[in-house]
């Protein structure tokens, strides 16, 4: 089938114990993400309540003056973690546009919350540069820590179990990504675009066009309009809103380890086209990243003409980070 909109995929079947089952949803995912490489996942199995305090945390949050929210900014650049304001990031200059404007939108981010008592692989010095403690608000919103970390455990479960289908739909064993994703580095990011009291340039919007980083995004918005995907016609389409579901999407990575067959497709999010005062938007964004020295190259059996260079999922993610930050805003972070 040729999907050139994104489709509700029911996940159900992705918790049966018949192989079969499993297989037949894998078909179903791999054929959406050969076409369009986002789909709207249903019965996902993630519990809601979790995602309602994160949500509530989440607003809590972004309601906070921006001079309280800058209290929760990191020291130094290469501190990548806390409260970044709006237009420090310009996700359409990841993909090389010269032209592209900023981002409308604030955003905090954290990372994995490693325990005392982690293995020696944390130990190395790029795993030491890659997991530094988070920044929380702890004073200020005592419940935001155990919220968001929450949330982040379910979308673990949920990341891994769909990277099973993904393995089940390319013929591989079901756990062939394991080993590459057992330590995994992923960023979430709870992001905020505040209602647009401003008219802006129509080229400066809330997320410019750009593609995923990782493996694969997991994203919980409010049910409100501006996220679109190009499909291959070449034209935007509006995702879909669907109450408790979530947009999945892949990021590069994958469509590396698949030699191009799977596409990380280019998506970006819109004003909205009225100033009322509920045209804000919030979206909490969990950027699924393989472990950090995981090579990544074509699936054996899987290569087409075009191979992509061999590189690590850090090399790119740093990468993609450097060219999205390089803004005025990102620049005011102390060295
Ligand atoms: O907030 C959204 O709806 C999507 C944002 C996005 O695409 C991103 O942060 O990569
Ligand atoms: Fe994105």
């Amino acid at each position: 089938m040729d999907y050139l909109d994104v489709p509700v995929i029911d996940f159900s079947n992705a918790y049966s114990e018949k192989i079969n089952e499993r297989f037949k949803l894998a078909e179903e995912i791999g054929n959406v993400v050969t076409n369009i490489g986002f789909l709207v996942l249903s019965n996902h199995g993630v519990n809601l309540d979790v995602v309602k305090k994160a949500q509530q945390q989440v607003s809590a949050f972004f309601s906070l003056p921006t001079d309280k929210k800058k209290e929760f900014s990191p020291k130094s650049k290469s501190y990548y973690r806390g409260y970044f304001g709006m237009e420090t990031g310009n996700l359409g200059a990841t993909l090389g546009d010269k032209e592209a404007l900023p981002d409308l939108r604030e955003y905090f981010t954290l990372n994995r919350e490693l325990g005392p008592a982690c293995d020696d692989y944390y130990k190395t010095g790029l795993a030491q540069e890659i997991f530094i403690p988070n920044i929380w608000p702890d004073n200020t919103l005592p419940e935001f820590k155990i919220a968001l970390l929450e949330y982040y455990r379910e979308m673990e479960a949920l990341a891994e179990r769909i990277m099973r289908m993904f393995a089940l739909s390319l013929g591989v064993d079901e756990f062939w990504f394991s080993s590459k994703i057992d330590k995994h580095m992923t960023n979430l990011v709870a992001a905020n675009y505040p209602e647009q009291k401003n008219s802006y340039s129509p080229s400066q919007i809330r997320a410019g066009s750009h593609t995923d980083y990782g493996s694969l995004t997991i994203l919980k918005a409010e049910n409100k309009p501006g996220l679109q995907v190009k499909n291959k016609l070449g034209e935007w389409k509006d995702v879909p809103i669907v109450d408790n579901s979530f947009i999945v999407n892949l990021g590069d990575l994958m469509s590396y380890w698949t030699g191009g067959k799977w596409v990380s497709n280019i998506h970006r999010v819109i004003n909205p086209k009225t100033k009322d005062s509920n045209s804000d938007r919030q979206s909490i964004v969990f950027f699924h990243q393989p472990n950090f020295d995981a090579v990544i190259e074509t699936i054996p059996g899987l290569e087409k003409s075009s191979k992509y260079p061999t590189t690590t999922a850090y090399e790119h993610l740093m990468s993609k980070i450097n060219k999205m930050n390089k803004t005025s805003k990102f620049n005011e972070i102390g060295e």
